[in-house]
């Protein structure tokens, strides 16, 4: 008997444009929402878009954000449960869209997706990557009912942002590599269209880089869709395997070790020349990863990260213990073999 199945969910409308934002209540009046809405964001985002959004909603309710952790998902719990909301609002960056995503996903209601920068590819992921303790739980949930990017208010955004979305991408060369490997030695599920939408996504991302430029909107906007195509692919594999790899873990561990350091598209992006070196070593195809960085102005080396040698050599070596999820990395990096890829890709 055939006994396969798959459930792919998809946002409804994704609306990507200059001077979009001012059109988000006609994008919810297209779902057909019930309830007033709570508007889920962090500071500075708050500070730059609150208020266009308040004026759109009557009856909306705000919280404010300064991180992504268990206790900020409850916190939007409890207020969406004490306002009785109908649905959420993300807007920002990563963290909030990632806690609006999961406290939806709890109060089994749908969220909107607004990002403030173009600097991550959960914009439309049906994951929400949230950190606790010694680790990073990468939670299924449902992705937003509709996205609204306005690339004005993106392509106004600190450019290191949007070189964090580009990094972000071109890490997805990485783990794509990590999750056919997965497949081939542990026979984890593997989907040939995410892989193939990943991959290809970075290669487009890659080719277009002549016109991805500081002050250019367009920027915004190529960076945009390639963020929304890898969303997309998360959810056609129903795991963030297409877009997450070692390089990732090498990131998170960096969240826990140092956090704050350095934005996590340029911290998946230097895992990224370090995990494609453990690939294809003398082959070299970790320069053509780092030359993509460079082109687009994301760090490639520790001391662009802002971080110190030793950092990068302990997260390299810690790196497979912060998920049980098989990579480049097996069951470990040893010291030197992690201070020779750091040294040799000049990381370090
Ligand atoms: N769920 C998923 O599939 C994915 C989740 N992520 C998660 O997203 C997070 C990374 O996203 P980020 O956006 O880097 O984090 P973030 O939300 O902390 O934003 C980075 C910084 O940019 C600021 N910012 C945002 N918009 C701005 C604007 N227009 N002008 C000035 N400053 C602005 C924020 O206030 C913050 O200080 C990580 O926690 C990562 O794990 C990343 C990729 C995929
Ligand atoms: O950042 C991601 C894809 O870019 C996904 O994050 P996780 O590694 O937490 O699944
Ligand atoms: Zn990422």
């Amino acid at each position: 008997m055939f006994d396969k199945s798959t459930w792919i969910k998809l946002p409804r409308n994704v609306l990507q444009g200059h001077g979009v934002l001012d059109d988000l209540a006609d994008a919810v009046a297209e779902l057909y929402l019930s309830g007033n809405p709570l508007l889920v964001t962090s500071p500075t985002p708050e500070r730059i878009a609150g208020d266009r959004i308040r004026a759109q909603f009557d009856g909306i309710s705000s919280v404010s954000l300064d991180r992504a952790s268990f206790e900020s998902v409850e916190r939007v719990v409890e207020i969406a449960r004490e306002k009785d909301v109908g649905y959420l609002i993300a807007l920002g960056g990563g963290k909030p869209i990632d806690v609006a995503k999961m406290a939806s996903d709890h109060l089994d209601c749908g969220f909107v997706s607004v990002p403030t920068a173009a600097s991550h590819d959960g914009i439309v992921s049906g994951r929400s990557s949230i950190p606790e303790g010694d680790t990073r739980h990468s939670v299924a949930a449902d992705p937003p009912l509709a996205v609204v990017a306005d690339t004005e208010l993106l392509a106004e955004a600190p450019w290191e942002l949007t070189t964090a979305g580009c990094a972000d991408i071109i890490s997805n060369y990485t783990a794509v590599k990590d999750w056919e490997l997965a497949h081939r030695l542990k026979n984890v599920e593997y989907s040939e269209y995410a892989g193939a939408l990943s991959q290809m996504t970075a290669e487009m991302l890659v080719g277009s880089a002549d016109s991805i430029k500081p002050g250019l909107e367009e920027s915004a906007w190529i960076v945009t869709k390639a963020l929304v195509s890898s969303g997309v692919a998360m959810s056609i594999a129903g795991s963030s395997r297409p877009a997450s790899g070692a390089e990732h873990l090498f990131s998170h561990q960096l969240d826990r070790i140092a956090p704050g350091s350095a934005l996590h598209g340029h911290q998946v992006g230097v895992g990224s020349i370090l995990t494609e070196y453990f690939h294809s070593g003398a082959r070299g195809e970790w320069m053509d990863i780092r030359d993509a960085l460079s082109t687009m102005g994301a760090p490639t080396t520790a001391d662009e990260l802002g971080i110190d040698d030793e950092t990068v050599i302990e997260a390299l070596t810690t790196a497979h213990e912060i998920r049980d999820r098989y990579t480049i990395l097996g069951d470990g990096v040893s010291e030197d073999a992690a201070i020779e890829a750091a040294t040799i890709t000049g990381v370090i």
